[in-house]
């Protein structure tokens, strides 16, 4: 998108989305969608909340940022224009001119976040949450998805911040004990990646940071920006935790496209062999349709995998997984989707709509692994588990 271009407004996917429904429920459910925000020290969070702050796209969003920062511009702009014979400096809640507020968040739980919601004048259409540069979200995005069932809020998706000048070396610097390191977990768990700092890289580098990142998480849809602008439309309504067609709207865009592109050279597909970069690796398993015992099995196999990190019927160790995904059909005509997180997963049976909504390639069935050294042996094991 080019700097003076206005964003897209609303995501016409969605008729219920958009600024006259401020109480609308993108999922039948009165619940507020998150989005999580993370990246890497520097990468341009605060820039793209800063962006979100200002532009006028309709949605009364509650920011919820480490510290204001690098925001104190608009700080002071909108404490002058919400009340201009103020003398307050308090940074604890911000409402700003076009709807937006903004909140300080350090160690703010979620009962808190949703307590701000609840109290929030006006309504509140959408919740960020920013996390910090060297933050593991795995756990948080867990917390937040494991709160769904009880809370106010519902996870929509997470986007990541990507330094694309400085990106593949962050992804390879070492940890003790060869732990995946901080930027390696954002990519892995992240549905959207702005590969942001585009003036900043070659064509040439910016293709290889691609590559790169698609190799650690080929489910990310990604898009290429320049002081992290992109349409909101683009890093909402993902509904990357229920959606069916997680696994085949991998997409790019670059700044001048408005659409997501299909073609061979911008849209990656994850591979059925695994990826390995700097400890992460990818593995996609296709399925076949399953008859109700393999389903089972399946089951079995996944909460074996995840649960206790042990191949079932065996006492050996299996891959520390970071996110899986999947999409299952069975023989009696149901289809379910898999998301998981760490050790957290979830198989959401869709309605007859869902699945026919399902676009491109939703017959094969899929499992996707990301983890640490996650290789062929899972994709045999499950292969000789489940029975196919
Ligand atoms: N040249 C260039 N600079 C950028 C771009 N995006 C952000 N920056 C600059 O990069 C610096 C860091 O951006 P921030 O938005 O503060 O990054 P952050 O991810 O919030 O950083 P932390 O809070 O440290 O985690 C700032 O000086 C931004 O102005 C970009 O696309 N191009």
């Amino acid at each position: 998108m080019e700097d003076d271009e206005p964003p897209q407004l609303l995501d016409v996917s969605s008729p219920e989305a958009g600024p006259s429904s401020p109480t609308r429920d993108a999922y039948d459910r009165p619940k507020i969608p998150l989005t999580l925000l993370t990246g890497y020290l520097g990468a341009g969070k605060s820039t793209l909340l800063d962006y979100i702050l200002k532009e006028e796209h309709g949605y009364k969003i509650a920011v919820c940022m480490n510290d204001f920062g690098d925001t104190t511009d608009i700080e002071a702009k909108s404490l002058t224009l919400s009340n201009p014979t103020s003398q307050t400096t308090s940074t604890e809640f911000l409402s700003l001119p076009n709807g937006c507020l903004c909140c300080s968040f350090k160690d703010m739980g979620i009962a808190a976040i949703e307590e701000m919601v609840a109290n929030a004048p006006g309504g509140i259409d959408w919740v960020m949450v920013e996390l910090t540069g060297v933050a593991d979200p795995g756990p948080i995005v867990r917390s937040f998805w494991a709160n769904e069932e009880m809370g106010d809020l519902i996870l929509d998706g997470v986007v990541c911040v990507v330094d694309s000048r400085n990106v593949l070396k962050q992804l390879a610097e070492q940890r003790e004990g060869d732990e995946i390191n901080e930027c390696q977990k954002q990519v892995a768990c992240a549905d959207v990646i702005l590969l942001n700092k585009l003036d900043l890289v070659t064509p040439e580098q910016m293709k290889e940071v691609e590559s790169t990142i698609r190799t650690i998480n080929p489910t990310l849809r990604v898009h290429h920006t320049t002081h992290s602008k992109a349409p909101l439309s683009e890093l909402f309504n993902l509904r990357a935790f229920s959606d069916p067609t997680a696994l085949t709207t991998t997409s790019t865009t670059k700044p001048q496209e408005q659409k997501h592109d299909h073609s061979s050279e911008n849209c990656s597909h994850p591979s059925h062999t695994p990826t390995h970069t700097n400890g992460i690796s990818t593995i996609l398993i296709p399925l076949p349709t399953l008859s109700q015992r393999q389903w089972l099995r399946l089951n079995e196999f996944l909460e074996s995998v995840l649960w206790d990190n042990k191949f079932p019927g065996s006492k050996k160790a299996c891959p520390e997984i970071l996110r899986s995904k999947g999409y299952i059909k069975l023989d009696d005509g149901r289809a379910y989707v898999l998301q998981g997180v760490a050790d957290l997963f979830e198989l959401k049976e869709l309605s007859e709509n869902q699945d026919k909504d399902g676009g491109e390639g939703e017959g094969q069935g899929k499992v996707v692994f990301i983890g640490k050294n996650v290789g062929e042996e899972m994709k045999f094991a499950l292969e000789e588990f489940v029975g196919i």
